[in-house]
């Protein structure tokens, strides 16, 4: 596991951006995507970037169950509004979360997510260190679920309703063992509220109480920190 600690959120973006680019010109086709305050920043980035992703596929990570394309708390309004709107790819996969036949929704999100082996994954963590919405206790070998959100995941989310009450209870996420099989994983953390969990995923046992634990075990991941994110670890 690299880890890379920069500045602040926008050096962050910067450095993130810079390894698309490595990784698209050296033949990546398939990026996992991320939402999030988090990868705002590298979105921008993108945004202004040179780069083309009209020949590639993009693959988000997860979606609220209950949300269209067309409510802006939705994951794919802000993929929308964030990246796509400039940078559109050739296809762009995210769970729909209008589909409320669960069984359904995810057995075909897996499919298209096997049949699109992802080159690049970028990945936020939650507080409580959950990747995707793969909270604690979700098993690592997991594949796309419909996920049961915690109470602190809705509070840390609370802030893009104009109520809790209005934060939906259940996603759908890319399961861990579908993470895990990217290529290169990309996770980044900005914030001081991010610190317990990056030190738990890098610095602590490897356990499902932890899911960003898991990528320990993964051949190649990058992990961008802040100052503030990183001020937990051992020097
Ligand atoms: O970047 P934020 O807003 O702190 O969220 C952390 C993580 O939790 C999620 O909101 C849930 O998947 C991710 O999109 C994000 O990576």
């Amino acid at each position: 596991m690299e880890v890379i600690v920069v500045k602040d959120k926008f050096a962050g973006g910067k450095k993130a951006a810079e390894i698309f680019k490595r990784e698209h010109d050296s033949g990546a086709k398939v990026f996992g995507l991320a939402t999030g305050g988090t990868p705002e920043t590298t979105y921008a980035e993108l945004t202004k970037s040179d780069l083309d992703f009209s020949d590639d596929v993009s693959i988000n990570l997860d979606e609220y169950v209950g949300l269209g394309a067309n409510d802006e708390q939705s994951y794919h309004y802000y993929m929308q509004k964030h990246l796509f709107d400039e940078k559109p790819f050739k296809k762009s996969y995210l769970p729909d979360g209008t589909d409320l036949d669960a069984a359904k929704e995810t057995a075909h999100y897996s499919e298209i997510i096997a049949q699109n082996p992802i080159d690049l994954q970028l990945l936020g963590i939650g507080e409580n260190g959950h990747i995707g919405f793969n909270e604690p206790g979700s098993a690592f070998d997991s594949k796309t679920s419909k996920i049961h959100l915690t109470d602190s995941t809705i509070k840390a989310n609370a802030r893009y309703f104009d109520k809790p009450e209005d934060v939906p209870q259940y996603a759908y996420s890319m399961g861990i063992g579908e993470i895990m099989n990217a290529k290169h994983i990309l996770l980044e953390a900005f914030g001081k509220n991010k610190a317990e969990a990056i030190k738990a995923m890098i610095e602590g046992p490897m356990t499902e109480d932890v899911p960003a634990s898991v990528l320990q075990n993964h051949p190649q991941v990058t992990v961008i920190v802040d100052e503030e994110a990183a001020t937990l670890l051992a020097k």
